[in-house]
């Protein structure tokens, strides 16, 4: 790579591309090489050849081939998108692929906090609610929480999905014990809420060990 990294965005016309395209641009060390979106009339292929990584956030029926495509083409791969089977990535390259559920740094937390929650507490569900355009349900956070829960209790919780205009993204966790609960909350109301972890994980996706890596918490914590 130059000392610039060059990126492209798929689904740049969407709710989360545009705002990513503007973040690229804002970041220092970052230029923003193209934008792919049927919107735009340009698609992945054209925009390819002139990135070193590709942030991807489409569409869960597109996002896996998507990924493909570039790691196959030595492009690294950023996705955000949800709704579809990652680890079918593994073993592909020599481009590196990083995917979180979820990029905002109040969620990585939420889940931990949930997680952590979840050993000394008797019963856990999850209620995760967003916007009334979101494709999949339940949602990538929700389905990644419960993997976590699951992976510390020994019980998968319930997911709850609500779909209603007006919110943005958001989750509860709650936890039920003898006599309390415990609610775990966290809001995105603005989608630059999921730009810091974009960006970081741009800046740090060709150094990855292994690929696919899967949540932020791989760049933001050591243990
Ligand atoms: N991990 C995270 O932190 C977050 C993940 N997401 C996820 O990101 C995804 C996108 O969300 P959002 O921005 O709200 O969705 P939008 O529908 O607003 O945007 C998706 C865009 O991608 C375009 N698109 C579809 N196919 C392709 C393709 N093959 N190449 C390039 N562009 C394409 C769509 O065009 P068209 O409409 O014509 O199909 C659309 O403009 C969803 O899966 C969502 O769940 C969202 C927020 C945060
Ligand atoms: O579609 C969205 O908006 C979001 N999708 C991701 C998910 O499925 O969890 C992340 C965030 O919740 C916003």
């Amino acid at each position: 790579m130059s000392s610039e990294i060059r990126v492209a965005v798929a689904g740049a016309a969407g709710r989360m591309g545009a705002t990513v395209c503007e973040a690229v641009e804002q970041a220092e060390g970052l230029v923003l090489t193209g934008r792919a979106d049927p919107a735009l009339g340009t698609s992945l292929e054209e925009v390819l050849p002139g990135a070193d990584v590709v942030v991807d956030f489409t569409r869960p029926d597109t996002a896996l081939g998507n990924a493909i495509a570039c790691v196959e083409a030595g492009v690294h791969v950023v996705i955000g998108t949800s709704g579809f089977d990652v680890d079918q990535l593994a073993g592909r390259g020599p481009g590196k692929a990083f995917f979180a559920p979820n990029f905002a740094i109040g969620a990585v937390l939420m889940m931990r906090l949930a997680t952590e929650a979840a050993r000394h507490m008797q019963r856990a569900e999850i209620i995760e609610l967003h916007h009334d355009k979101k494709l999949d349900a339940p949602s990538g956070t929700g389905k990644h929480t419960a993997d976590l829960l699951e992976a510390a209790t020994g019980t998968r919780p319930p997911i709850h999905s609500v779909r209603l205009p007006g919110l943005v993204a958001h989750q509860e966790v709650l936890l039920g014990g003898r006599g309390e609960t415990l609610t775990i909350r966290h809001d995105s109301i603005d989608r630059w809420s999921f730009m810091d972890g974009v960006v970081l994980a741009v800046r740090r996706v060709g150094d990855l060990p292994s690929s696919p890596t899967i949540g932020l918490d791989a760049l933001l914590f050591a243990d």
